[in-house]
């Protein structure tokens, strides 16, 4: 039976009296990737925060594996080996892809170490740079890259440190029809390599690349299935913009 990565149980958080995420409880398995969806407002990003400890919880708790995580603080949560990408990128614009990669490897040596210097550090840059679509342009300087390989590389960049979870926050936001659909085709490439929770609006990449949905109403959990039984759940149809259904 696969093993949870991450366990959420009964978390919430108290904002002075109003509770954005409240009793959350949610099991993501190692390998799978889970989306969460929900309306403005519905407490993704606050759950994402209170996952990568950027908030801190009023109530509940949070595993890695066996490691309880609650509350820790964000850096030794990372340390845990959960990897957040944000939207606003934070690669180094005057370095090249490449190099780019090779400087987060080394903020976590230990990955390399154990892989020896050298070739088989090029061999997993090389690895990462297929992964993410950008092989072509390894050599490029990152000021150059567009909208959409700038995500990408982002998102290499948190490969490169080898992270247990992965949190994406929107990753297509922002992204041409064409870059969405090669965000899914990365996205999907990942699955089973890494443990991924994505935060998404668009459901055409969530169709694309969806397994579970879980689906946040008012800081609760609404419903928790396949695309297809998402989309048809009665529940998730009255509550997710309206009477119209997931769009
Ligand atoms: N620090 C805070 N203090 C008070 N209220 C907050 C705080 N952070 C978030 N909220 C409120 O909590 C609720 C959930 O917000 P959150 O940003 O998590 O929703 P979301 O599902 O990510 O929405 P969106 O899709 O619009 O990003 C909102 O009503 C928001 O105004």
């Amino acid at each position: 039976m696969a093993q949870a990565a991450l366990t959420i149980d009964g978390l919430s958080v108290d904002f002075e009296g109003f509770k954005a995420v409240n009793g959350v409880s949610m099991i993501v398995e190692d390998g799978e990737l889970r989306v969460l969806l929900g309306a403005n407002g519905a407490g993704k990003t606050t759950l994402m925060d209170l996952i990568s400890g950027k908030t801190k919880s009023t109530g509940g708790r949070v595993f890695v594996h066996d490691t309880e995580i609650t509350n820790w603080e964000e850096h030794k949560i990372a340390r845990a080996g959960i990897g957040r990408k944000f939207q606003i990128p934070s690669v180094f614009k005057e370095l090249t892809v490449r190099r780019n990669l090779e400087v987060a490897s080394c903020k976590n040596p230990g990955v390399f170490a154990n892989l020896g210097f050298g070739f088989s550090a090029k061999a997993k840059i090389d690895e990462v740079l297929e992964l993410i679509g950008l092989t072509e342009e390894a050599g490029q300087v990152a000021a150059y890259l567009s909208h959409g390989q700038t995500q990408w590389l982002e998102l290499g960049l948190l490969i490169t440190q080898d992270p247990k979870i992965i949190l994406l926050d929107e990753p297509t936001a922002g992204m041409t029809q064409a870059e969405t659909h090669k965000t899914s085709l990365i996205v999907n490439n990942l699955k089973g390599r890494h443990t991924i929770i994505v935060v998404e609006h668009d459901m055409a990449f969530v169709r694309e690349i969806a397994e579970r949905i879980t689906v946040l109403h008012l800081g609760q959990v609404l419903a928790e299935g396949s695309v297809a039984e998402i989309e048809n759940d009665p529940k998730v149809r009255a509550a997710y913009l309206g009477s119209k259904g997931i769009t």
